[in-house]
């Protein structure tokens, strides 16, 4: 077979949707400032706030200096360069890779990309979208195209159907505890089998995003009618005939029946339990039933180095029951579980009960509409009720670039994507769980699913009517 591009040259691609936020783009717009150069495509521009914001107190001037400037100066370039922006506070702000979707501006069959290595997030809708650097952003900025080099093609499958209480974000940890962080590097992975295709696209969207924490650059599902009822009627998607024609053609995306890959992977859904990690990147993770393991026991040299190092970070001892691990901090939200979804899944845990003595529950919706309807839901209330914090939008806690941080020491459950070694606050050690997980742990105040916690203690005697 041959492969188109695969030469020496890489293939020019037009870029659909290029979404921008306050870290990694004002180097691009000072690069285009420099040479006297606009933007090309505003209209397929959009831009939001989202790294640097608190999730608190959000209509006074931002309080520290460096997250106050580039919030600053994302406004000033948006203005500059006629980008449409969504800052702190408007309806629409919140976590790029969660507002591109719930605007229906992530469609099947694009291109998507962002200087942001969690762009994957996008590849649930059947797009091909990935994280670019700054200078690439500038590039598409000036030029809206970029070129790339074809990447090989892994199939993930995903067969049988997930056990109650396992949900897509166990079965990404687990495909990236048995590909390794490195194993999807140079690969654009396609999530398939009869337990994706049942994900809800939120769920879909969980898997993906975590695509670039296998080493991959993309991930992708292919489109069906739970993608098309996800986007029928959002802001940005087709609409009447339009709408029509665009859903014939998505549905002629999907990868062909006999089509071959370079990797394949296969994964029994059914056997699939609740996932946490121990160590301190997003392979390093086991079910939640197993202890923490001994690097004795670990032949390659390699990873036995990196399970003590982690180890010894995470100030661990093996063999200890992974469920016996206290945290003093549970964070639910990020672009990996900050969507109504997952809010709802960890409030119908929390409902009735409290968290648990010395533990702080930080919940931070994805973005404010995801905010405004859980609101609408009275999970909010939910959560309140249980002793919880509940925020603005924003990444947050997810990497502590505003004032939501673990403090040195500090242990958090998190339903975020990386537990790399001061992700969350310098000296601060992240767990990697589901949002069922996050909100049994924030009861328990030890790693925890749901079922290890004891039935509502209800109060409702139900003779109020
Ligand atoms: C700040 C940004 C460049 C970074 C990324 O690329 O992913 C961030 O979003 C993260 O999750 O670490
Ligand atoms: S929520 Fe976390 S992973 Fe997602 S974009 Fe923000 S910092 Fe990156």
């Amino acid at each position: 077979m041959v492969r188109r591009g695969t030469g020496a040259e890489p293939d020019l691609l037009y870029i659909d949707l290029h979404l921008i936020h306050e870290v990694t783009s004002p180097q691009a717009f000072d690069g285009l400032r420099l040479s006297g150069r606009g933007v090309r495509r505003p209209d397929l521009t959009i831009a939001t706030e989202d790294h640097n914001v608190p999730t608190i107190d959000i209509e006074l001037p931002i309080a520290d200096p460096v997250s106050r400037t580039q919030v600053d100066t994302l406004r000033k370039n948006c203005a500059e360069f006629g980008v449409r922006l969504h800052p702190m506070g408007d309806a629409e702000q919140g976590i790029v890779h969660v507002v591109g979707p719930q605007l229906g501006l992530t469609q099947p069959g694009t291109t998507v990309v962002c200087g942001d290595s969690h762009t994957s997030t996008h590849g649930a809708f059947g797009a091909l979208a990935f994280g670019i650097g700054t200078s690439e952003v500038e590039h598409v900025l000036a030029t809206q195209t970029l070129p790339l080099r074809p990447f090989k093609t892994m199939a993930i499958t995903v067969d049988g159907e997930l056990p109650p209480g396992v949900t897509a974000k166990d079965v990404i940890l687990a495909v990236i505890a048995r590909i390794g962080t490195g194993g999807g590097q140079g690969y654009v992975l396609e999530y398939r089998g009869a337990a994706i295709e049942k994900l809800s696209m939120e769920a879909r969207m969980t898997v993906c995003n975590m695509s670039i924490e296998a080493g991959a650059r993309a991930g992708m599902i292919a489109p069906d009618e739970t993608t098309f009822a996800y986007l029928k009627g959002r802001p940005h998607a087709p609409r009447g005939e339009q709408w029509d024609a665009a859903v014939a053609a998505w549905r002629a995306l999907r990868t062909d029946d006999d089509a071959t890959f370079d990797a394949e992977v296969h994964i029994d859904a059914s056997a699939l339990t609740p996932y946490v990690t121990w160590g301190t990147n997003p392979g390093q993770g086991l079910p939640l039933s197993a202890r923490v393991p001994d690097p004795e026991a670990i032949g390659d040299e390699h990873e036995r180095a990196a399970a003590e190092k982690a180890l010894s970070y995470m100030d661990l001892t093996p063999g200890t029951p992974l469920r016996d691990i206290h945290v003093d901090t549970v964070f639910l939200g990020s672009c990996t579980n900050g969507r109504i979804e997952d809010l709802r899944a960890a409030a119908d845990v929390l409902r009735g009960r409290k968290v648990a003595d010395g533990v702080r529950m930080l919940v931070v919706p994805g973005s404010m509409r995801v905010r405004a309807a859980a609101e609408s839901e009275g999970l909010h209330q939910v959560f309140l009720d249980a002793g919880a914090e509940w925020r603005q939008a924003g990444c947050s806690m997810c990497l502590g670039m505003n004032p939501d941080q673990l403090k040195p020491g500090e242990r958090s459950a998190s339903t975020s994507n990386r537990n790399f070694e001061g992700r969350q606050g310098k000296g601060g050690r992240t767990h990697l769980v589901s949002p069922l997980v996050a909100a049994a742990t924030a009861v328990r105040g030890t790693l925890s699913a749901p079922e290890d916690l004891p039935a509502e203690s209800s109060t409702d005697t139900g003779d109020q009517a």
